[in-house]
């Protein structure tokens, strides 16, 4: 059909609609909306000058599926492959790839950003923000004070035996199932961390544990906290958030069309459950503890842990001596579950994937681990800080495969920020995104080779990786958790390797590549995840992932 007979057809309908003034009437309108907003947004916004995927430029939606799809941060890389070091990826937002732009919006206390509009979605279900998401930066300064003594140095010593523990009942799981040959069945490390997570979290925030590397009865939290990630990363930016946030916290949750928006509702249904649990604990102790009649010995006159909550529960502010409330413990009881799990599980998996495609660096690895330590029960602190390539090798994981790949947002205030020397107004979204820069060239050269002697040896060489790294933030909203998460790393990792060789298993695999990354298992999905050498994550807010595929054996100690 010729182009001129279609749009005949196309008046023809619209002559016959009835109502064709009102049709006009209001499409017309909408239609000039749009177009000049979009000529607007190319014209004279402020951020008009900044080089863009032209898409991006003119639509906030291509990011929006950017975060449902998974392959933000790797699009964010090649933008600014592409474009340069400052890129525009959303009408209203900007990604800076260099250290002076990290060290402007981030570590620069003073920075006149706060954060982003997003932060209100994460913590909706709750009703109250956590440490995390509170956006108020006076707010965040009384949060981040009440959390405080629950990283402290002395807090950091006692949660080394707890996590002891529950690496040593990893290792005990990993060694079953052997063959005649010694080799144990093969196992998606990548789950099996996830399942480790979960465990040491609950152990040091509540001082009980969920169990999922023993049984699968709380495995399923697992796939919750996936699907939370996803459903408040991308839900978080859609224009009904407002109106979506009304909603989370209540039992409409459970009617919701998206299996993501129902496992978010039943995610802090558990944590919050896992909290009144602990709760329950203190205040029947503190009950005994005062009455003049003790009860027989049962669970509730043995003092509980001094676990994270221990000092939660007793932090007061020094000023006006507030407690935090029921909704803000809750809401720090889910951010606590998932911030211990997830990283911590990322990055040992991707540690084991490189180690296994990079033979000579395993190699050295061990030898390093079987001169530092003559047993198994040795391997704690402070000698563990001791091991330089076990540290490089983790610093090489945390860069090369960071849990929250991409720039978390932070709105300009009034009076705007200036960053490479760009002067950024009021209401503008800035961002630094962990994944590009720490594949940007400048800073990490042949960035896609796994190179732990990156962070070893020669002082300005160190200074400028060390510069860039982003993995836990910088500054006022940086990681608290980071002591706690690199002695849970290095404690499975050392161990691990202490006791067992490891190989990556045959099957599974047709295309004879390691699993995890490109070009095997799930990830054979198209262009974003073909990286055959490369750990692949799908960004859902934190990073999701498959493999390595491994097996284990017994190593002979000589
Ligand atoms: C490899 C492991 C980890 C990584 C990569 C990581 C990364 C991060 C990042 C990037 C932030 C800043 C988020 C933002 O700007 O919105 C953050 C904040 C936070 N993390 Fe971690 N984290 C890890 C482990 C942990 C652990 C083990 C805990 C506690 C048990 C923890 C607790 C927290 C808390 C409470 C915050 C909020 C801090 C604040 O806003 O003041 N993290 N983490």
């Amino acid at each position: 059909m010729a182009l001129s007979d279609l749009i005949d057809q196309i008046v023809a309908v619209l002559r016959s609609l009835k109502n064709v003034d009102f049709f006009i009437l209001t499409c017309i309108p909408i239609i000039a909306y749009f177009v000049s907003s979009i000529i607007y947004r190319l014209t004279f916004h402020p951020l008009a000058k900044y080089p863009g995927n032209f898409i991006e430029k003119i639509s906030g939606w291509p990011e929006i599926y950017y975060h449902y799809n998974g392959s933000r941060h790797m699009r964010i890389l090649e933008a600014h492959n592409k474009y340069g070091p400052i890129v525009r990826v959303g009408p209203n937002k900007l990604d800076f790839n260099t250290t002076t732009a990290v060290a402007a919006i981030h570590r620069d206390k003073s920075a006149n950003v706060k954060k982003g509009d997003w932060y209100k979605t994460v913590d909706a279900e709750n009703g109250a923000f956590s440490v995390q998401t509170v956006i108020d930066k006076h707010e965040h300064a009384f949060r981040r004070k009440m959390i405080s003594p629950s990283f402290s140095e002395a807090a950091l010593r006692d949660s080394e035996q707890f996590i002891i523990q529950n690496v040593d009942i990893f290792l005990r799981r990993m060694g079953e199932k052997r063959g005649s040959d010694g080799w144990t069945k093969a196992r998606d490390f990548s789950e099996w961390c996830t399942y480790y997570g979960f465990d040491y979290t609950s152990d040091l925030a509540f001082g009980s544990r969920f169990g999922l590397v023993e049984n699968d009865e709380h495995r399923y939290l697992a796939d919750l906290l996936k699907n939370l990630s996803h459903f408040v990363y991308y839900a978080g930016h859609l224009p009904i958030a407002p109106a979506l946030r009304l909603v989370m916290g209540t039992g409409i949750m459970n009617y919701m069309p998206s299996k993501a928006a129902r496992d978010t509702h039943k995610y802090f249904l558990v944590s919050t459950s896992k909290l009144h649990e602990r709760q329950a604990l203190e205040e029947a102790f503190i009950l005994m503890e005062s009455s003049s009649e003790k009860p027989p010995k049962s669970n509730f006159n043995v003092a509980p842990r001094k676990d994270i909550f221990h000092y939660l529960f007793r932090s007061r502010d020094p000023e006006t001596g507030l407690a935090l409330s029921p909704n803000q413990l809750s809401a720090d009881a889910g951010l606590l579950i998932a911030a211990g799990s997830d990283g911590v599980a990322i990055t040992l998996s991707a540690a084991l994937f490189y180690l296994l495609s990079y033979p000579t660096c395993l190699e050295k690895l061990s030898t390093e681990l079987q001169k530092a330590f003559s047993s198994i029960e040795e391997i704690r602190l402070p000698k563990l800080n001791h091991c330089a390539y076990l540290h490089a090798v983790i610093e090489e994981s945390l860069r090369l495969a960071p849990c929250a790949p991409s720039a978390f947002p932070r709105e300009v205030l009034s009076g705007g920020i200036v960053v490479d020397g760009h002067y950024i107004p009021a209401g503008i979204t800035v961002g630094t995104s962990p994944y590009a820069l720490h594949h940007n060239e400048a800073y990490y050269p042949n960035s896609f080779a796994f190179i732990p002697e990156r962070w070893i040896g020669g002082a300005e060489k160190v200074r400028k990786a060390k510069e860039a790294f982003s993995t836990f933030s910088h500054g006022t909203y940086s990681c608290i958790g980071k002591s706690v998460a690199y002695l849970a790393i290095k404690l499975l990792l050392a161990r691990l390797l202490w006791r067992y060789d490891v190989k990556a298993a045959e099957e599974g695999n047709d295309a004879g590549e390691l699993i995890g990354g490109g070009g095997a298992g799930k990830w054979k999905r198209g262009k974003w995840w073909s990286r055959k050498a490369e750990y692949q994550m799908e960004d859902f807010l934190v990073g999701y992932r498959q493999g390595p595929i491994v097996r284990f054996r017994e190593r002979e100690i000589e």
